[in-house]
Parts: structure tokens; sequence; C-alpha cells
């Protein structure tokens, strides 16, 4: 348990057991230096707790570096609700991880993730108010997520492949869900060719059909030829498999802890990829509610979010500059960053 906080820097970790709803959860928080630590809460089936607590645990740090490149007065954090096996009662389950949240008085502020619907966060807000973007505060994040990835894609292709727009560019889409479709409906209206895959077949046909663009199976997504391959599913999609199977020049997606290991950054740019690091290209999410909740106008928040394309232009020159991967570049920023706002609190 203590080696995984070392590993990623994390320093608190709350556990919960509820005997009457069977909520079993985590909270990392990462650090809470710079503000009240921000992150979503996930709810799935892990392998095991090691692999939630690894999970938890690299989420809460993406999540600082996050808040801390983008300027945000928050740190970061992450929660996972281990998805029970048989039927459960959403309801309860979601207002006991409420009152879990609560116990911690604003420390973490919990918000929408993988496996957490809008409708679950209001039954949250029924027993805290520590809980950022249900339907209550209308700060719903992936619109805004949306916009994020589309300006680090418009980076990405100016840099790598001296293009100033999508138009005849080819994307491989993973995941079709709140952010992917969404993603994959903005590139087919610029002029790009798609190729969709997700987990549900239903859904990438019907989209695929909707867009004039093709589908194929989950698993051959990571063997389409493209221009840019944008992971909008899970994270660990990039590694020593996937990564010699990739027949892209870029990767830019909203998907969180995309990286197998850190070293895999390293491999996709001896493959000749350039790789956005995913806690700026999913950024737009945590900037719309965070600046929302502290009163920014629409305009503010979209002007902050349309610049992530500015910050990841800055990243890839200096990588490029110092010989270092883009997403080494970007810890390092957000570790300076950090390691500031720690010295001035000291
Ligand atoms: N929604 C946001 O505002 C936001 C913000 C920051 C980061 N993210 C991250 O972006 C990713 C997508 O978010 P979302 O809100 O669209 O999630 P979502 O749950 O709405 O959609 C995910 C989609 O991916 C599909 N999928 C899962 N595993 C897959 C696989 N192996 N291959 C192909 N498809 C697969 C699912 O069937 C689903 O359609 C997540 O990793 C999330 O953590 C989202």
């Amino acid at each position: 348990m203590f080696a995984t906080l070392e590993q990623t820097g994390a320093t608190e970790l709350h556990v919960h057991r509820d005997p009457v709803t069977g909520l079993r959860a985590i909270i990392a928080i990462h650090s809470t230096l710079r503000g009240p630590a921000v992150g979503g809460c996930r709810c799935l089936h892990y392998p095991d707790e090691d692999a939630a607590l690894t999970d938890v645990t690299r989420l809460a740090r993406g999540m600082s570096y996050k808040a801390a490149l983008s300027g945000l007065p928050h740190g970061g954090a992450k929660s996972v609700i281990l998805r029970p096996d048989g039927p459960f009662d959403r309801v309860a389950l979601y207002q006991a991880f409420g009152r879990f949240v609560d116990t911690l008085g604003g420390r973490y502020i919990t918000a929408i993730d993988s496996g957490t619907e809008l409708d679950d966060l209001d039954q949250v807000a029924m027993t805290t108010d520590h809980v950022w973007g249900h339907h209550g505060d209308g700060l719903d994040p992936s619109p805004l997520t949306t916009l994020g990835v589309l300006s680090s894609l418009e980076a990405a292709v100016r840099h790598q492949l001296k293009r100033s727009n999508f138009r005849g560019l080819h994307f491989a889409i993973q995941g079709l869900g709140h952010v992917g479709a969404d993603v994959a409906r903005r590139l087919a209206d610029a002029g790009a060719s798609l190729t969709l895959a997700d987990l549900d077949t239903q859904r990438s046909q019907s989209l695929a059909s909707e867009l004039g663009a093709h589908w194929i199976s989950a698993d051959a997504i990571y063997d389409a030829s493209c221009d840019g391959f944008i992971p909008c599913a899970l994270g660990n999609v990039l590694n020593a498999n996937t990564i010699p199977r990739l027949r892209t020049r870029i990767v830019a997606g909203s998907a969180n802890n995309q990286l197998g290991r850190d070293q895999d950054a390293q491999l996709l740019h001896d493959h000749g990829i350039l790789y956005a690091p995913d806690y700026i290209v999913n950024a737009g999410g945590l900037i719309r509610v965070a600046m929302g909740h502290h009163g920014a106008t629409r305009d503010q928040i979209r002007r902050k979010v349309q610049g992530i394309g500015e910050t990841l232009s800055r990243i890839f020159r200096e990588a490029q500059q110092r010989g270092l991967t883009p997403a080494r570049m970007a810890d390092h920023l957000a570790e300076e960053r950090l390691q500031h706002t720690s010295d001035q609190a000291a």
C-alpha cells in the first residue's frame, strides 16, 4: 500500500465499506497543496483490490498534474467504487458513497468518471455538498472535454503533420461514449474520415452509419491505418503489446492513464508517434466544473479550454528542444508547479 503511494506521490488513502448497501470504495488524495482535491468517481469491476488501488492512485496523480498545468486552485484526487458483482441498489450505493465523501469535510470533491452517470451524482448530491457536475449544478463536463480534445488534435496535427485543419485526414476513435461520439461528429463535420470502434458494436454501427464512417471490432482498432488515434475508452491502452501495432503518427484522446507504464511514452516516440499527454488533452472537463463552480462565464471557460492546444504546442516544442518525450516534459512542468506551491507554503 505504501509502495503504491510512494510510486505515484499520493499522500492519502481512505477506504470505506458500508455493510448495508454493499459499498466498497477507495478515495486517493494526491495533493491538497493548491486547494481542495478534485477528481471523478469510477464504478468498475476490478480484477482484484490491488488493481483498484493502482488505478485510483495513478488517476489521482493525473488530476493533480492536470489541475496544476491548468492553473486551477485545486489539488488532485480520485475515487473508485468496486462495482458489486450481483444486482445492487444504485441509489442507496451512491448515497452511501456521498456520505463517505462528506466525512472528508470538503478536502475531496467528487465528479463523474467511467461507470458513473449524472443521475448517480444527483444521488451523491443528496448526502454531500462536495460533488461537482451533476444535474443540479448544470456543469456537465463532457462537452468541454470534447472541445479540449479537438484543440489538442489541432495542436498535434500542426506539429506533426504541418497541417492547419482536419480536412482529408483519417482518425481512428476508440470508445464512442460521451466524449468519443461527440469528437467523432465534430471531426466528421470538419471533413475528416473516421474509423470507429466500441465494445458495444451496436453503438459503433449506428454512429458509423450516421456519419458515413467505417466501423471495426474493438480489438482491430489498434491496426487501423490513420493520421491520428484517439483513445476515448479506458486506460492502459498504450503498452508493449499495442504500440507496435499502431499505424498512426499521432495519439491524442480523452481516456485517462492511457500509458501502461511511464516508459511506454518512450516506446511511442521510438515508433515515430507523437503522444499528447492524456491529462492535458482531457483537462476541459475539470476546467469546466472548477471554473463553473467558481462563477466564471461560459466564454471565459471556453477560452481557457481552447488554450489547451497552446499549452500542448509549447510542450511539444520544448520536449523536442530538450530531447524529452512530451509526456516526460508535461510531468516535469507539473511537478515544478507543485514544488513551487509547496515552497511557497513552507
Ligand atoms: N467525460 C468527461 O468529461 C471526461 C473527462 C476527462 C476524462 N475522461 C475520460 O475519457 C474516457 C471516455 O469518457 P466518457 O465520458 O466518454 O466515457 P463513457 O463511459 O461515456 O464512454 C466510454 C466508451 O468506451 C467504450 N469502451 C470501453 N472499453 C472499450 C474498449 N476496450 N474498446 C472500445 N471501446 C471501449 C464503452 O463501451 C463506452 O461506449 C474515460 O477514460 C474518461 O475517464 C472523460
